[in-house]
């Protein structure tokens, strides 16, 4: 079963975006400066919008404004097109619909077996325990790890309880995933891995919206990215976004591996000066051997 069969049907057209913040202002200590003071934002349906900044940037703070965890000073939220109401059953809407997933996976994991962990979401919005049943499994499956449904969280490796994590938020059935830079921690292969499970998620009709100092990340996997340093540098389609100097200098980022490598191998007549630049180290290859 995919991820659009186990959410029920509605019939009503989503409106677009799928998930917005305007004019946000946020602040965690009234005495000092805000992160943001007025912070606006849009998710396409679908899309993966890649969230980059410096450290102390504000990436976190915006992702936990978005999925309900922290609340603006003014502004507004709207999911599927409502505003959020910033009382109890606003913000359990929202995060119903919106799963945030942390960078640090024990931040997140509290119980003792895996199934219960990815169970609790689903029991706690009141589903019957058949449907839990299924939703667990289902994500599990779709997390690639059902063989450690019995296993005991505290003997996972870093890895594993990230997955655990992740499939307690898919098992929500949410519209959008906010996952606070996933990759990190992974090695090379469990990287890969991750990025594929979540393409398969984003197929499923699950929109992304992920943090990452991963500039080469997020040029080859996202549509848009939003550079942050304490309000919005630049946000659009990433070759504009990652491969404008200036924006990614202002993040202090580094720049893109693809746009420099566009660049090479259009002085050297192997691209066509209107063709995009190469997103992966495979595009290249391909490139030269031609
Ligand atoms: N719980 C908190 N209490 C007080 N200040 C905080 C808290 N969390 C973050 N801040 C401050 O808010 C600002 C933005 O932090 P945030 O964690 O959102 O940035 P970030 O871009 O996610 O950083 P990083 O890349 O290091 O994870 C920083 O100045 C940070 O010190």
């Amino acid at each position: 079963m995919t991820a659009a069969e186990h959410r029920p049907t509605t019939g009503a057209a989503t409106p677009d975006p799928v998930l917005a913040g305007h004019d946000l202002a946020f602040g965690y200590d009234p005495d000092e400066a805000p992160v943001f003071s007025r912070l606006s934002v849009e998710v396409h349906p679908g899309e993966v919008l890649a969230v980059l900044g410096p450290n102390g940037g504000g990436k976190t703070t915006l992702l936990r404004l978005l999925a309900g965890s922290l609340t603006p000073r003014s502004g507004t939220v709207s999911v599927e097109g409502s505003a959020v109401r910033w009382n109890r059953r606003g913000v359990n809407e929202l995060r119903r619909r919106v799963q945030l997933v942390f960078q640090d996976p024990d931040d997140q994991l509290f119980s003792a077996s895996v199934t219960q962990d990815v169970s609790f979401g689903p029991l706690n919005q009141g589903l019957d325990r058949e449907t839990v049943r299924s939703r667990v499994a289902w994500a599990l499956e779709e997390l690639g790890i059902t063989e450690l449904a019995e296993h005991p969280t505290h003997l996972l490796s870093y890895g594993q309880r990230k997955r655990v994590v992740l499939a307690g938020a898919v098992a929500m059935l949410p519209s959008v995933l906010i996952l606070d830079e996933p990759t990190a921690g992974l090695d090379p292969a469990g990287v890969e891995s991750l990025l594929e499970t979540l393409e398969g998620l984003r197929r499923s009709g699950t929109t992304l919206v992920v943090s990452t100092h991963d500039v080469d990340l997020a040029y080859r996997w996202a549509e848009r990215a939003l550079l942050l340093n304490g309000g919005t540098l630049g946000c659009g389609p990433v070759a504009d976004v990652l491969g404008d100097p200036e924006l990614v200098a202002a993040a202090r980022l580094r720049p893109a591996w693809g746009p420099a490598a566009g660049k090479a191998l259009r002085s050297v007549g192997l691209l066509a000066p209107d063709a995009p630049d190469p997103a992966t180290a495979d595009e290249v290859a391909a490139l030269l051997r031609h």
